[in-house]
């Protein structure tokens, strides 16, 4: 088990956000969280990642309580929001600065970077601007190069359709599926269609609490739909 929650609730006030008495993610799976605005996604993703702190219950990575022992930050790589970004660089400084922390050098990560030409669609490198005066979209295309570029054993990504253009929606799922298997991917999404697609298995999240967790197959989709639109 390479994530593990137990009993893990936030509660605001007199409302509990997140309350999941137990959770097992194995390493390799590609898990799509799902659920309406307000349901609590991002606040569990903020406990995976030791953001906020749990009002009771823990995650464990590899056993260990993501509170009490750093070492899930040497294999875990996440991109929630711009708040992951560092405004004042360009997109070149902050994977050069995403890499050192890795250990990899400026002609490591020049090298990684090709790769990405087509996800980028020429918009990202070598434009002499700051990230805070990119498109959302394409602050999303950095955040989520340089989460991948830490060859990360679990990534966790927020909405990462949200705010991309249809192509680079199709690509960015090219990209997760080539990656399946080798990592162990946790992303939330409102697009049932590229969730479904690109995930293996679905977790349907209501006021917090996990309603549904199941295998995708052929009928997933449909099943969602249905959920939804109920
Ligand atoms: N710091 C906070 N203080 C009080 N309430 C909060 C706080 N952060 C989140 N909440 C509440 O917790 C609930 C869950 O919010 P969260 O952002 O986790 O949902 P979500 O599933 O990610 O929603 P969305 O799909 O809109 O991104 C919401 O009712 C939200 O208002």
């Amino acid at each position: 088990m390479i994530l593990e929650v137990k009993n893990l609730q936030k509660v605001y006030g007199d409302k509990t956000v997140v309350n999941i008495d137990d959770l097992q993610i194995v390493a390799g799976e590609t898990v799509g969280l799902v659920g309406n605005n307000g349901a609590g996604k991002t606040t569990f993703f903020r406990m995976l990642l030791d953001l906020i702190r749990p009002t009771q219950g823990e995650v464990l990575s590899k056993g260990e309580n993501v509170m009490h022992n750093g070492d899930w930050k040497n294999y875990t790589a996440s991109f929630l929001d711009e708040g992951f970004l560092i405004d004042y660089l360009t997109p070149e400084e902050y994977f050069i600065f995403i890499g050192s922390l890795h250990n990899m050098s400026v002609a490591d990560v020049s090298a990684y970077l090709t790769q990405y030409s087509e996800f980028f669609n020429g918009e990202i490198l070598n434009s002499g601007k700051y990230i805070r005066d990119f498109s959302k979209g394409n602050q999303v295309k950095v955040g989520i190069a340089a989460a991948l570029m830490q060859k990360p054993e679990i990534l966790i990504l927020d909405e990462p359709f949200a705010n991309l253009d249809p192509t680079t929606q199709i690509r960015l799922k090219n990209l997760l599926k080539a990656q399946a298997g080798n990592m162990t991917t946790f992303i939330s999404s409102h697009d049932l269609n590229h969730v479904t697609d690109v995930c293996h298995r679905i977790i349907l999240v209501e006021k917090g609490r996990i309603i549904k967790d199941f295998k995708t197959d052929e009928n997933t989709l449909q099943e969602l739909e249905s959920y939804f639109s109920a």
